[in-house]
């Protein structure tokens, strides 16, 4: 049995294989920009962050039904399942449907019976943090965020910021985030991937929950020590981080850094069907990096935006695997 994991960074359309993926494409009668494997593995060579940004809105349009919304949450919870995963917070993006013909409802109901159906048939706990690009028009970020409080009480704990990170500041979502924010839902946007410590800085200024990546903070030691004296949890990702090439090799990645600086670290694995990776395999790396499983698990556990009985639940899983 595989160590237990909890995975707060991984968005659901970046999970589908590029078998189901053909499939799904195929059902729905949309096209892809390849038409087989190792087409779209071709495809998944990015050549920058920009690239990977612009090639993962292609590949993610063809999922459009509710049930495809659905069962790619239950897919994803089987697969971490045997990577050890006991608890996920997983990412999607509505908005990027809505402006394709999909209907609100079809994409909260497909995420939220999924993330059900994920813990019924894998024991896998699921929570929801639906996010948008910073592309995006604000007004359009805010009836995102209108519509993620409307769930609730169907597994959504969060709201996010993210795509192009140089695009625009993050205060240009603060109305999103107020909405989110009133509505019970913590604020857990990407920062510090693309962008570098100002840009964390910039989140900073919005309170978020966690960041995702926040990476590119190692470049600053002041805000290295505010994030530490703050607790802010970063959602770290590193094949993720190698694969859009924001980080030149492993051994330039500054996850080292962050540890060493006594910073609390989760490990996701982002995009896993577009980076070629999966969770067993991303411990792996982050281990080699210098973040083992029991301090990966630990930070998982603080981060998390689940209630006080799963919380607890999570610390006694923990400690009897890890002691
Ligand atoms: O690593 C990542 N950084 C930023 N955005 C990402 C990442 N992975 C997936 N997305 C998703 O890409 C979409 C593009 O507009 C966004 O919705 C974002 O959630």
């Amino acid at each position: 049995m595989p160590a237990p994991k909890i995975e707060l960074h991984v968005h659901f359309e970046g999970t589908v294989r590029p078998e189901t993926l053909l499939v799904i494409a195929r059902r729905n009668g949309q096209r892809l920009p390849a038409e087989t494997v190792e087409g779209l593995r071709q495809l998944y060579e990015f050549t920058d962050f920009d690239h990977f940004v612009r090639t993962w809105v292609l590949t993610t349009n063809c999922l459009r039904t509710a049930d495809d919304f659905r069962r790619i949450v239950v897919a994803y919870a089987a697969e971490a399942a045997t990577h050890g995963a006991v608890y996920l917070e997983g990412i999607f993006s509505p908005a990027e449907r809505v402006r394709r013909g999909v209907g609100w409802a079809d994409i909260f109901e497909g995420y939220a019976d999924g993330a059900a159906e994920a813990y019924e048939r894998h024991g896998v706990r699921v929570l929801l943090t639906p996010d948008v690009d910073r592309e995006l028009a604000p007004a359009d970020a805010e009836e995102c965020a209108r519509q993620a409080v409307r769930y609730r009480d169907r597994g959504v704990v969060g709201f996010g910021l993210g795509g192009p990170e140089l695009a625009a500041p993050a205060k240009a979502f603060a109305r999103a985030v107020a909405i989110a924010r009133d509505g019970g839902l913590a604020f857990v946007p990407h920062g510090g991937e693309a962008g570098g410590p100002d840009s964390v800085r910039d989140l900073l200024e919005l309170a978020p929950a966690r960041i995702r990546h926040g990476i590119r903070a190692a470049e600053d030691d002041d805000l290295l020590a505010e994030l530490r004296d703050r607790g802010v949890v970063l959602d770290v990702c590193p094949t993720s981080n190698l694969r859009t090439r924001v980080v030149e090799s492993e051994a330039a990645h500054p996850l080292p850094r962050l540890v060493a600086a006594g910073l609390r670290c989760s490990v996701g694995t982002d995009d896993p069907a577009m980076f070629g990776t999966d969770l067993g395999r991303e411990h792996e790396l982050a281990a080699r990096l210098g973040l083992g499983p029991e301090r990966a698990y630990a930070a998982g556990v603080a981060g998390a935006l689940c209630d006080d009985a799963t919380r607890d639940h999570l610390v006694a899983v923990g400690r009897r695997a890890y002691g």
